[in-house]
């Protein structure tokens, strides 16, 4: 017979204190003194190792098996039990946290479909968050396409079908309208239960320009998981300091608006004055709520994704991943790239297909390279890119170019000696590969495949080694099968993509060629631990120029010019700790860190500390309070 089993006591202050003493006391923030053990794996009784401190918490018995930030299933000690009033909700036996790896790797490679070992993760991180990540660190490789691209999109696109218990916060238009500013603090905050020292991370999305797939409305929240997952897992940022957002102003997608089980506002997008409302005070809200967090901006449309950053850079510790993030992963990647073929930035000539929020973001992070590391002019250094955008080229005269693009527009005099074969006249990807003779050629277009063979032929006809970087997301959605731009190039392009390929092989030689991949994933993690741990209010082009050096000087070509431009993602962790300590060394030499004097700055030193900072997947001691200790 089925015992009910008692309520929480849900009255105040109890509701309140159980989320704010997970998370308030869960942050025992590491020093080198406390933690110097730094193994994944935990001692034989946790409770006892005098290295890792404990986490307080009122919760017992079955509220205390669902809280992933604190649950340890099968492997609660025994004391625990006793202690926790666990023991008659677990079978006997204890089991250590390697043992509970092992059940769980099982259960996820007897799944064979993506999408169902992406299901299995997700509830596993509702259920153990230590163990969530334990596992995926000891399996990153295997794990991350199926968290991150490309399955992450294919889980996006599914999230109201797929969709078993939340995690993050959903703020919906409507309830905006009806509960205004109060309704955002109470959400962003839980009521109150998180106060200003409880948050170092607020990762946000409006979806409307999710990866390549475009509006995916409150499914969204998915590419949110993600990016703070890799928070993470690739830079330690501790998962109980990060909060996962995603407003919904409504959707314009079709698709979802018709699906009887969509979960979002079911309305089409609110925008224009509506929207900035609800933005603008949502930052607000955030920036006030928890004044020392980075807000990371995801997958918002182009037509806003600019205009909110440079809004809300001057007010806000803001960052756009698509455009920040991935043009300091670009840049690190021409860099490597140009030490190959021993040329520079000014002597580049870029074709960038697909000037959205991405490829902008690209084109401006080495446009402002070309001028501050080579001594170009603004106007010298715009000369070097063509951009190619839904309607060709974009130059002076045409219709349908936006403000955002209007500066690197080619000029009349330029195409009035191009040709075109196109009916309408416009230049599309092969007339200006033809006219312009590039070096580079980059896609984030969201076009499957548009790199064409007669595009790749023609661009290697002109260039040795052709530098051909097609970022779109996911996989499916890739410029160029990087095993086609390897043939179609006689084996002499450089390539890197935005999602994962298995090794090519090499069309004279057979050698198998290992492909880099270019996701802003290898650097924004770091950017947001070093800002963190720096206490700097802002995150400047400064500061995220330093750590495109140091992922530069990491990259594997440099040994060997036959290895990937960047180092392996698998490697994120030891790579962030290099990026970290740049953009907090230069945090302070810019005046930006707010806590200089509290950390080493000398190299070596400042690397170790890092390190010590990073949150790991381990079991800590479980201390119980009562909720008064709590409040
Ligand atoms: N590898 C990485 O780290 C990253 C990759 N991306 C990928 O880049 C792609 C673009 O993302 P966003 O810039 O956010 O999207 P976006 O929508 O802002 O940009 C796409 C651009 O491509 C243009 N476009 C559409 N059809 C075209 C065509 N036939 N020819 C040329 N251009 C065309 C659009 O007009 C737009 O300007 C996505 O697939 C995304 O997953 C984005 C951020 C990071
Ligand atoms: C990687 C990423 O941020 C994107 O594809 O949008
Ligand atoms: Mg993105």
């Amino acid at each position: 017979m089925l015992r009910r089993v008692p309520l929480p006591k849900l009255r105040s202050p109890s509701a309140a204190a159980s989320l704010q003493t997970t998370r308030r006391y869960a942050y025992q923030k590491a020093t080198p003194s406390t933690n110097k053990d730094d193994s994944t794996g935990h001692p034989s009784n946790p409770s006892d190792d005098p290295k890792l401190s404990p986490l307080y918490t009122p919760l017992t018995g079955r509220h205390l098996l669902e809280e992933p930030m604190l649950n340890k299933g099968a492997a609660f000690t025994p004391e625990e039990r006793e202690r926790f009033k666990l023991k008659h909700f677990l079978p006997h036996e204890y089991h250590r946290l390697e043992t509970q790896l092992s059940r769980a790797e099982a259960q996820l490679r007897s799944r064979q479909d993506p999408l169902a070992k992406y299901s299995f993760l997700r509830s596993m991180k509702d259920q153990n968050q230590v163990l969530f990540y334990a596992l995926i660190q000891k399996n990153l490789k295997e794990c991350l396409p199926i968290i991150y691209t490309p399955t992450v999109g294919d889980a996006i696109k599914e999230f109201s079908h797929l969709f078993r218990r939340p995690d993050g916060v959903f703020l919906s238009y409507p309830h905006f309208k009806e509960g205004g500013a109060r309704y955002l603090r109470d959400a962003l905050t839980d009521h109150g239960a998180l106060t200003k020292d409880d948050i170092d991370l607020v990762v946000f999305t409006d979806s409307e320009g999710i990866l390549g797939i475009g509006d995916m409305g409150v499914g969204g929240i998915g590419i949110v998981i993600g990016k703070q997952t890799l928070y993470t897992l690739g830079a330690g940022i501790d998962p109980n300091r990060c909060l996962n957002v995603v407003l919904d102003p409504g959707t314009d997608n079709q698709h979802l608006l018709n699906d009887d089980l969509y979960l979002g506002w079911r309305h089409t997008r609110v925008r224009g004055e509506d929207y900035d409302k609800f933005v603008d005070t949502f930052m607000a809200e955030a920036a006030e709520a928890f004044p020392y967090a980075m807000l990371h901006a995801e997958d918002f449309g182009n037509a806003n994704a600019y205009r909110l950053l440079e809004k809300f850079r001057p007010k806000y510790s803001i960052f756009n991943d698509d455009i920040q993030g991935t043009s300091a992963a670009a840049l690190a990647t021409l860099t490597s790239a140009l030490k190959v073929t021993g040329s520079t930035l000014k002597d580049s000539k870029i074709v960038l297909v697909g000037a959205g929020t991405a490829g902008l973001g690209i084109t401006i992070g080495i446009r402002n390279a070309m001028m501050k590391a080579e001594g170009l002019s603004k106007e010298e250094a715009n000369a070097r890119f063509w951009l190619v955008d839904r309607y060709g080229l974009i130059h002076e005269g045409q219709e349908g170019i936006r403000e955002t693009q209007q500066e690197f527009a080619r000029s009349k005099d330029e195409v009035a000696n191009m040709t075109s074969t196109n009916e309408k006249g416009q230049f599309n990807i092969y007339d200006t590969v033809k006219a312009v003779k590039p070096t580079v050629l980059i896609g984030t277009s969201t076009i499957s495949r548009s790199f064409t063979k007669d595009i790749i032929e023609e661009m290697s006809k002109h260039v040795d080694q052709p530098i051909i970087l097609p970022i779109s997301n996911p996989t499916s959605l890739c410029e160029v099968d990087p095993q086609d731009a390897l043939d179609w190039s006689d084996g002499r392009a450089l390539i890197a993509t935005g999602s994962p390929f298995p090794p090519v092989t090499h069309p004279k030689t057979g050698e198998k060629i290992k492909i880099a991949e270019l996701n802003n994933a290898l650097v924004f993690p770091a950017l947001g631990l070093g800002t963190i741990l720096s206490k700097s209010s802002r995150l400047t082009d400064g500061m995220i120029v330093a750590g495109v050096e140091a992922l530069a000087s990491l990259s594997p070509t440099l040994s060997d010019s036959k290895a990937p431009l960047l180092p392996d993602l698998g490697e994120v962790r030891a790579v962030s700790i290099k990026i970290a300590a740049a953009v907090m060394l230069s945090a302070k030499e810019e005046g930006q860190s707010n806590n200089v004097g509290q950390w080493p700055e000398e190299r070596e030193e400042l690397e170790r500390f890092i390190e010590a900072q990073m949150w790991k997947p381990r079991y800590r001691p479980l201390e119980l309070v009562n909720t008064a200790v709590a409040q």
